[in-house]
């Protein structure tokens, strides 16, 4: 019997070596820690290469780890693998079907072989919205009608966890807003989620909390507001009529500005209503003073040090080690 537990999916420790004759031996991921709570649309990110992959796959027993401790459902993987993975779905590679069935053959087909029963395969096509296609043949559906339909192959045992590798890739902003309101009517049902991707604009409004890697560590986790105001650093846009003047108000008062060519930048403000008062003190009127809130791009890309510098060509895997060990 499977417990009920605050964590469905628990890494402590996780180090997995790639040995290779040509290239020697590859870190892919290297004492990473992961939770996730029950209930949650929780983002696995990290840039190509960072080792999102390799990590579900060694939750799943598809590759065995060097170190670490790991749990679904409360109990450890991957000896209690047999007991768990009935309460689990589980893509973490592009399902292949065969274009000449339909959706529901495909799925009466993957039923049968499961043990589920028959009217399941209604109640997924139901819940993915592919009902009213689910007589066409797969070879007529679009990329994202395939990725529903395997979605739905996963969700056939009504699995208390799914796992999603990369599900918006290859989508367009439409399908990727489709897989988003699929993700949530699941959460609503029950079902807690785990998606890797390096895309992030999705990924921000439709998780609650997320994991951050790079390198194979994590860089940052928690919920996603949390994080994103872990990374705000207080920056202020002010528009002022004589910019120049206000910058040496400010600076004076102490506060950190840089000119832009028609506002200012403030960093590190802890209350904006002191710079109001600090230019109105002397006749200075703001017209405007925003809030330069992070999102979970910019953040990403800061942690993971894939912000592009000028002249610098990053290749595919090589995430900066900036935040390195110490970031946890
Ligand atoms: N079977 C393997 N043998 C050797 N190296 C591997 C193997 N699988 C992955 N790697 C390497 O391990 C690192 C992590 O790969 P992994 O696929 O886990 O990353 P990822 O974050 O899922 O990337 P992507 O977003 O591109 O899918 C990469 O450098 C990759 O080249």
């Amino acid at each position: 019997m499977v417990s009920r537990v605050d964590a469905v999916l628990e890494i402590n420790g996780l180090r997995k070596t790639y040995r290779s004759a040509f290239k020697g031996p590859h870190r892919a991921v290297d004492g990473l820690d992961m939770r996730v709570e029950q209930g949650q649309i929780h983002g696995f990110l990290g840039p190509n290469g960072s080792g999102k992959t390799t990590t579900l796959r060694t939750l799943l027993g598809l590759v065995r780890p060097n170190s670490g401790r790991m749990t679904l459902l409360g109990r450890e993987v991957p000896s209690a693998l047999p007991e768990v993975a009935g309460h689990i779905g589980a893509i973490v590679e592009a399902p292949r079907f065969f274009g000449n069935f339909s959706g529901r053959r495909t799925l009466r087909i993957l039923a049968r072989a499961g043990g589920v029963r028959r009217a399941r395969v209604e109640e997924v096509l139901e819940l993915v919205g592919l009902r009213d296609r689910a007589g066409d043949r797969v070879k007529t559906y679009s990329l994202g009608m395939k990725q529903r339909l395997a979605v739905a192959s996963a969700l056939l045992k009504a699995p208390r966890l799914l796992i999603l590798d990369e599900p918006a890739n290859g989508l367009d902003p439409a399908g990727i807003r489709e897989m988003r309101d699929l993700m949530r009517g699941l959460v609503e049902h029950g079902t807690t989620v785990v998606l890797s991707s390096h895309i992030l604009g999705e990924v921000q409004q439709i998780c609650d909390s997320v994991t951050i890697i790079s390198r194979g560590r994590r860089v940052a986790h928690g919920a996603v507001d949390s994080v994103l105001r872990a990374q705000d650093k207080g920056e202020f846009l002010i528009r002022v009529a004589d910019h120049e003047r206000a910058a040496q108000t400010l600076r004076h008062a102490g506060f950190q500005i840089t000119t832009e060519r028609d506002h200012l930048m403030a960093r590190g403000v802890a209350d904006p209503a002191i710079i109001t008062e600090t230019l109105a003190a002397h006749k200075m009127w703001i017209s405007e003073l925003t809030p330069q809130r992070p999102d979970l791009e910019s953040v990403f890309l800061q942690l993971t040090g894939t912000v592009p510098e000028p002249g610098v060509t990053r290749q595919v895997g090589e995430s900066a080690a900036a935040f390195g060990h110490g970031a946890k």
